[in-house]
């Protein structure tokens, strides 16, 4: 129920698209029926013989809207066969078919227009509404595993909520009063051949949904073996060397013919159940028909009290054979909401995530750093691991602080606590004396550039990668940040300059083009605070000097911590410090911290300097 309120609010928020549907939909299942009723008279009129020899009466309406329009309709044909004979009148009522034919058509592909664009609409919303919230999730949901099921929340399940729109749509307006009006008309024809035929056709239904639930049995299970299969071919083809040498060919392939078995006799059975599937659906509409044919044909034959005429029995017949269509798709759809209900409920996971970094209630204006950005005694933990264990240091405006450390230290960590990727445990980090929890965090991003290990780069120009978060930069502006960057070269030299598209995540550029188009990106945005998480990618002397001088550029007069993994780099920082398993082991400057003969001069000498 929750399932269907939730997919009609996200349906009705598309009001006229949905009212149009529902309105076409109803529309259409009118006309189906009348098409289908118009038989009656039709057949009425060709086979009976006594034609009309004064002109008919008109019916007189008694309340019973079946009957009036029922008496109605016979009145006009006769009269119309009265006034123009035979050959008109058949011509007529082919004319009238026709146009009922045509007009439930028409509604129906009304229904689908609106109900596609209603469908779509509201695929949008919701991937609209995901992609927003993934924006705004906290860091722990972008490891490598959740994006896989970031991305499949939001192609699979969506689509199945799509299905599901369709699905309330015709399951809440369109299917129940098909039901309701085709068993109503049905009623009227023949309450006993009707009760008949609710007896004869569960009793098949029941049969045939039975195949139909174990063919898909079957051929799931079918699948399964055949991903068997392929895995055994996977893994002996990996492992073909092993299997040669410890002469398990002949046990590999016992493994992979029993399996192969396995999938032969299981498909072998689907194609037989799905084979008899056909045959057996036919026998059974045909069993349930002459059962019908046989109850009908009896109370037609004993003309009690003219309770059924042929022609309305061959009514019942057409109208009969189209029941099934509705009680199908009730059954469908009914299914297909309860697909939808897992894939609503993975969606509202994202969706309803707690969004963990918030704006405090009275933000302080945040007017950039004059002193100092200060780490105050900071715990942090991820989940129940604590990584960061009582650290506290401080960069004066202006001045680079060095982190350095055995991999997993909490380098990363530590420098991810100041644009507020996560928050501190414990303990505070401080701008100018004020807790930066205090400051909006776009506000507090705004004055943080970051240049990562990694070139983050889009499949955009580069002058757009340049520019990205900064959209209003001219091409002059952007051009003297490249310059700074020493990119300007290079990319003057690229087949379109400053409008080549760099390739997915900048494939087509070295690894140093991309840093540097990286600092060019930091440069233009002018940002008073710095966090350089140095790269380790290996990169040739001249690429190497290039980037270290823009880097150097970029970072002279800015407050800036540095995270070092190349310790030849942070000779020249103000305070290097010392991390090991989250703990400030040493700190000081280069030649301090080389007198000490700790960690970090093991670690120097571990990359050959002393
Ligand atoms: N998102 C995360 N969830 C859980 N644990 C994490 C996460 N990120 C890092 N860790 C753990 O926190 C500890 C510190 O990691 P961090 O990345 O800060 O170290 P680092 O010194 O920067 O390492 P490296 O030099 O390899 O980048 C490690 O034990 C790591 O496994």
């Amino acid at each position: 129920m929750k399932t269907i309120r939730e997919i009609y609010r996200y349906t009705f928020h598309y009001k006229v698209q949905a009212i149009l549907t529902i309105f076409y939909n109803f529309l259409f299942v009118i006309f189906n029926l009348v098409s289908l009723a118009l038989f009656v008279p039709f057949l009425e009129l060709i086979f009976s013989n006594d034609f009309p020899e004064t002109a008919p009466v008109a019916p007189v309406w008694d309340g019973n809207f079946f009957d009036y329009s029922s008496d109605y309709y016979t009145y006009y044909m006769e009269n119309y066969l009265f006034v123009n004979g035979q050959e008109k009148a058949l011509l007529f009522i082919c004319i009238s078919v026709l146009s009922a034919f045509f007009l439930k058509n028409l509604f129906r592909y009304l229904a689908i227009y609106h109900q596609s664009q209603l469908r779509m609409a509201v695929v949008r919303d919701i991937r609209d509404t995901i992609f927003s919230k993934t924006l705004r999730l906290p860091m722990s949901f972008y490891s490598e595993e959740k994006k896989g099921d970031l991305m499949s929340r939001m192609s699979t399940d969506v689509n199945e909520i799509e299905i599901a729109v369709v699905a309330v749509l015709q399951l809440i307006f369109r299917d129940p009063i098909d039901v309701l009006l085709t068993v109503s008309l049905l009623l009227y024809w023949s309450p006993e051949l009707t009760l008949v035929s609710f007896v004869v056709l569960p009793l098949s239904a029941f049969v045939i949904s039975r195949i139909g639930k174990s063919l898909k049995r079957t051929a799931r299970e079918g699948q399964d073996q055949m991903g068997r299969v392929f895995s055994i071919i996977e893994e002996t083809l990996g492992g073909i060397r092993i299997i040669k040498a410890f002469n398990a060919s002949e046990m590999v392939r016992g493994k992979f013919a029993k399996a192969n078995l396995r999938h032969q006799k299981l498909i072998t059975s689907t194609f037989r159940k799905r084979d008899l599937s056909s045959p057996l659906n036919e026998f059974l509409g045909a069993f349930v028909m002459l059962v019908i044919v046989y109850f009908g044909g009896k109370i037609v034959l004993s003309g009690e009290g003219n309770q059924l005429t042929g022609s309305q029995f061959l009514g019942f017949i057409i109208v009969f054979s189209q029941l099934l269509r509705p009680i199908q798709s009730i059954a469908q759809n009914i299914g297909n909401l309860q697909k939808a209900k897992v894939s609503l409920d993975r969606i509202n996971q994202v969706i309803d995530t707690d969004e963990v970094i918030h704006d405090p209630i009275d933000p302080l204006d945040f007017n950039g750093i004059k002193e100092a950005v200060v780490y105050n005694d900071i715990c942090f933990s991820y989940g129940d691991q604590q990584v960061i264990n009582h650290v506290s240091f401080s960069v004066p405006r202006g001045r680079t602080v060095a982190l350095v450390g055995e991999s997993g230290s909490g380098k990363s960590t530590l420098s991810d606590l100041l644009p507020r990727f996560y928050d501190v445990s414990s303990g505070s980090v401080c701008i100018d004396g004020v807790d930066i929890r205090r400051f909006r965090v776009e506000d507090l991003r705004k004055e943080i550039g970051i240049v990562s290990q990694e070139s983050i780069l889009f499949n955009d120009t580069i002058r757009n990668n340049i520019a990205f978060g900064n959209p209003d930069a001219s091409l002059e502006q952007i051009q003297a940040a490249a310059r700074i960057a020493n990119a300007h070269e290079f990319i003057e030299q690229q087949e379109q300059g400053y409008e080549t598209i760099i390739g997915d995540r900048g494939n087509k550029l070295s690894g140093g083009q991309k840093q540097r188009i990286s600092i060019a990106r930091a440069i233009l945005k002018d940002p008073q605070i710095l966090i350089l998480d140095e790269a380790t990618s290996a990169l040739d002397t001249e690429s190497e000097k290039l980037v270290q001088d823009a880097l150097e550029k970029l970072m002279s007069n800015r407050t800036s911590i540095v995270i070092a993994h190349r310790l030849s780099t942070v000779r020249h920082a103000d305070e290097i410090i010392v991390l090991q398993k989250g703990e400030v082991v040493e700190r000081g400057n280069h030649d301090e911290l080389i007198a000490k003969k700790g960690l970090y001069q093991r670690l120097c000498s571990l990359q050959g300097l002393s």
